[in-house]
C-alpha cells in the first residue's frame, strides 16, 4: 500500500504522474509495483466503459471498442515465436544482448545499432528479447519543452514508467548527456524492502527518439557517444529507421567512420517478408473475429494478401490497414441503410473488403487487383526502392512474357523497333529511388556497359544517355527538363537493350553495381577549388580567372615560390598532361541497402570529410624539369612564415 500522503496527493493520476512531476525515482520506489498489463487493462476498461455508454447495439459497441484501441498494441508479440522478424536477426540481437547486457564482465559502454525500414519490428524484437532475458530497458524520450524536464522511460517487457531529471533550464543535449551517462548509475530506492533483490540487474539504454539537435550537429552526438563508450555503465541500443535520401538519415548522423571508432555493432533488419506478414494478419484477423459477438465479419485471404503487398514489409502499417479495412466492413454490415456512404466514401467501402471466402463475393464486392489499387483504397505505404534494386530494374531490362498483342504491334517498317512490354514503369522507378534524375542517370552511365551484349546496343545506349545529359545542359530550363531526363535515359537504355527485347531471353545474371566515378572526380574538383582559394588568396582573383588564367600560367613558369603548399598544388593540377592512367580508377561497389543520395561519408560537397590523403607527395615523381620543384617538405608548413611573391601580370 502507498503511504496515505502519497495516495492523497497522487490519486487518480496513475502512471503519468511522475512524468508530470519529474521525480519518478522517489515515486516509483514508494508506490507498489503496478504491472503494466493491469495498467493497460484498466485503460482499456475505461475506454470500453465509455464506449458502452454510447453504444446502442452489440455491434456498435464492438465497433467503438475497435476504434478506441490500436490493434498494433493489442496484438503486440509477447514471445520470440510470435515475432514476424527473420529468425536469424532475432538470434543476432539475442546473442549481442547475452554477450553485452547479461555478462557481468562485458564492456559496459558497448553500443548496438539496429537499422532497417520503418515497421520492420526492430523495437518489438528488442522488447520481446529483453522481456525474455529479464533486461530492464531505460528509454530516452525527447522532452516536450526545453527548460522543463527530460524524460526517460524505463521498460521491462511491456512495462513503461517515466523517469524525470531535475528541473531548471537545460538544453536538450545536456539533458540527453545526463540521461545517457547517469541512467544506470543509481538503482531505484527501495524502502519497502525485498523488491530490489527481485529486480533483475541487467539493464540497457534504448535510444530511438534521437534529439533533433543531433541532426543539426552530429558531432555533438559523437562526443556524447565517445564519452559513453568510455564511462557508460550499461550497453546502449540505438534503433534507427532507414530513410534513404533524407538529410535525417542515419548515415548523416553516424557515418561509417564514427561507427568503427566507437566499435558500434550493427544489425540490419529487412522488411518483414510477405509470408510472415500474412501469417500475422491472419492471426490478428482470426483473433478479432473470435471476439466479435453476433455475426462475424471476415476479411478474405485475398484482401489480406493485398494488404501485405501494399504495406511493403511494414508490419505496423499492415496491421493498421487491416484495422481500418475491418472497421469499414463492420460499419457496412451494421448500417444496411445508405447513411454511412456519406461518411465513408464508396471507394473505401467497395474495394478491399470482401466477405466470405471468395475474392469477388456474391455481394459483388471487388477487392483490389493490384498492390497499387489496394494502396489507394487503404492508404498503404508509399514504397521507396533501394538504389541497388532501382538500378537493377532498369539495367536488367525485364519485359513481359508472351506474344505481343495486336494493339501494341508496330507497322511492318518499324518491326525492328518492336519490343515486348516493359515489366516496370521506368519513371516510377526513378521516382521511387528518391534520387534526382541526373544522379540516377550518372549511376546508369557508370554501370550500363556490363549489361549490354552488342556494340550496336552500347552505341545506341550511349547516344540516349548523351541526349539526356544535353537536356539539362541549359541551367535556365534544367528544372523543367528533369522529368524528361529520367524518361530519355531510362527508356533509351531499355530500348537499346535489343538482347532483352523479346521474352524468354536469359538475363546476364548478377552483376556488381558501382558508384559513378564522377563522384570522386567532383570531390577532387571541390577540394582543389577550396585549396586554391586558400593558397592563392593574396592574388584576389575571382575563381574563373584564378583557375583558367593564373594557375595554368604559374604552372608553366619556373617561379621560385616559397610556399611548399603552393608548389605542391601547382604540380598536382598543372601536370595534367603528364598523368598516365594505365587502368580505370578504383570504383566503389554499391551495397544492397545503400541509399540513393551522395554518400555523406564521401560527400563531394564537403571535401573535408573522409577524403583520401592528399596525393601531392606522390605527385613529385615524374615531374618534368620545367616544373617548379618542392623546396621543403610539408612538415613545419604551418609554422613557416608564408611569403608569396608578387605576381605582375604585365
Ligand atoms: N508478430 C509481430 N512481430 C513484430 N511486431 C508486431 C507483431 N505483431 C504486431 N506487431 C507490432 O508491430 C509494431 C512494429 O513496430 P516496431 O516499432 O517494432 O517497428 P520498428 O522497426 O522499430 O519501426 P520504427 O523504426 O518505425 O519504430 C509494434 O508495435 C509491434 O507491437
Amino acid at each position: 500500500m502507498d503511504p496515505p500522503w502519497v495516495q492523497s496527493s497522487f490519486e487518480g493520476i496513475g502512471g503519468d504522474l511522475s512524468k508530470a512531476s519529474g521525480c519518478r525515482n522517489t515515486i516509483s520506489s514508494l508506490r507498489p509495483h503496478i504491472p503494466v498489463a493491469s495498467k493497460v487493462k484498466s485503460r482499456r476498461g475505461a475506454a470500453a466503459a465509455s464506449c458502452a455508454s454510447m453504444a446502442k447495439t452489440g455491434w456498435r459497441q464492438d465497433y467503438n471498442r475497435d476504434s478506441a484501441e490500436s490493434w498494433v498494441e493489442r496484438h503486440a508479440p509477447t514471445t520470440t515465436m510470435e515475432l514476424a522478424v527473420h529468425k536469424k536477426k532475432v538470434e543476432e540481437v539475442e546473442t549481442w544482448l547475452r554477450a553485452h547486457a547479461l555478462q557481468y564482465n562485458a564492456r559496459k559502454g558497448s553500443i548496438l545499432l539496429i537499422t532497417g525500414p520503418a515497421g520492420a519490428g526492430k523495437t518489438a524484437t528488442l522488447q520481446v528479447l529483453c522481456k525474455q532475458l529479464g533486461i530492464i530497458i531505460h528509454e530516452w524520450i525527447n522532452p516536450l519543452e526545453i527548460g522543463g524536464n527530460g524524460f526517460g522511460k524505463e521498460t521491462f517487457g511491456w512495462e513503461r514508467e517515466p523517469r524525470g531529471f531535475g528541473s531548471g533550464v537545460q538544453t536538450q543535449v545536456a539533458l540527453f548527456r545526463e540521461f545517457l551517462l547517469r541512467a544506470n548509475r543509481y538503482r531505484a530506492l527501495c524502502l519497502n524492502g525485498g523488491e530490489a533483490s527481485v529486480e533483475p540487474e541487467a539493464r540497457l539504454i534504448l535510444l530511438e527518439d534521437i534529439p533533433n539537435q543531433f541532426y543539426r550537429e552530429p558531432s555533438s552526438l559523437h562526443d556524447v557517444l565517445r564519452k559513453f563508450s568510455i564511462c557508460g555503465r550499461c550497453p546502449l541500443v540505438l534503433v534507427a529507421s532507414d530513410c534513404s535520401g533524407s538529410e535525417y538519415s542515419l548515415r548523416t548522423l553516424l557515418p561509417r567512420g564514427i561507427q568503427e571508432d566507437l566499435g558500434v555493432h550493427v544489425i540490419s533488419f529487412n522488411p518483414v517478408s510477405p509470408t510472415s506478414l500474412l501469417k500475422v494478419l491472419m492471426r490478428v484477423a482470426s483473433a478479432e473475429t473470435a471476439q466479435v459477438r453476433g455475426r462475424p465479419c471476415v476479411l478474405n485471404q485475398t484482401v489480406l494478401q493485398d494488404l501485405c503487398a501494399s504495406s511493403a514489409g511494414d508490419i505496423r502499417g499492415a496491421i493498421n490497414a487491416l484495422q481500418f479495412a475491418w472497421q469499414c466492413a463492420s460499419i457496412r454490415t451494421q448500417d444496411t441503410s445508405d447513411s454511412t456512404s456519406s461518411v465513408f466514401p464508396r471507394k473505401l467501402l467497395r474495394g478491399g473488403v470482401g466477405f466470405g471466402p471468395g475474392r469477388r463475393g456474391r455481394r459483388g464486392t471487388e477487392s483490389p487487383t493490384s498492390p497499387e489499387e489496394s494502396r489507394t483504397v487503404f492508404g498503404g505505404r508509399d514504397v521507396s526502392l533501394f538504389l541497388f534494386h532501382a538500378l537493377g530494374k532498369i539495367l536488367h531490362c525485364k519485359r513481359e512474357n508472351g506474344p505481343i498483342s495486336e494493339s501494341h504491334a508496330l507497322p511492318t517498317h518499324l518491326t525492328h523497333q518492336q519490343r515486348n512490354m516493359l515489366a516496370v514503369n521506368p519513371e516510377d522507378v526513378v521516382e521511387r529511388s528518391q534520387m534526382s534524375p541526373e544522379l540516377f542517370t550518372l549511376y546508369l552511365h557508370q554501370n550500363y556497359l556490363g549489361f549490354l551484349h552488342d556494340a550496336e546496343d552500347v552505341s545506341a545506349a550511349a547516344q540516349h544517355l548523351s541526349d539526356a545529359d544535353c537536356l539539362t545542359a541549359d541551367w535556365a530550363v534544367r528544372v523543367e527538363m528533369r522529368d524528361y531526363v529520367a524518361a530519355v535515359a531510362t527508356r533509351g537504355l531499355l530500348h537499346s537493350h535489343v538482347g532483352r527485347a523479346r521474352s524468354g531471353v536469359a538475363g546476364v545474371g548478377f552483376r556488381p553495381l558501382h558508384k559513378p566515378e564522377w563522384i570522386s572526380v567532383h570531390r577532387k574538383y571541390v577540394e582543389a577549388r577550396l585549396e586554391a582559394k586558400q593558397l592563392f588568396s593574396s592574388f584576389c582573383l575571382p575563381p574563373l580567372a584564378l583557375h583558367l588564367e593564373l594557375l595554368p600560367y604559374l604552372a608553366l613558369l619556373n617561379t621560385p615560390l616559397r610556399n611548399p603548399g603552393q608548389i605542391a598544388f601547382l604540380q598536382d593540377v598543372g601536370r595534367f598532361m603528364h598523368i598516365k592512367l594505365p587502368h580505370r580508377q578504383e570504383v566503389i561497389t554499391i551495397a544492397e541497402h545503400d541509399g540513393g543520395g551522395i554518400d555523406p561519408d564521401n560527400n563531394p560537397t564537403d571535401p573535408t570529410s573522409a577524403l583520401p590523403a592528399p596525393s601531392n607527395q606522390s605527385a613529385y615523381r615524374d615531374l618534368s624539369a620545367s616544373q617548379p620543384q618542392p623546396m621543403d617538405s610539408h612538415e613545419g608548413y604551418e609554422d613557416e612564415e608564408l611569403f608569396i611573391e608578387e605576381f605582375d601580370s604585365d
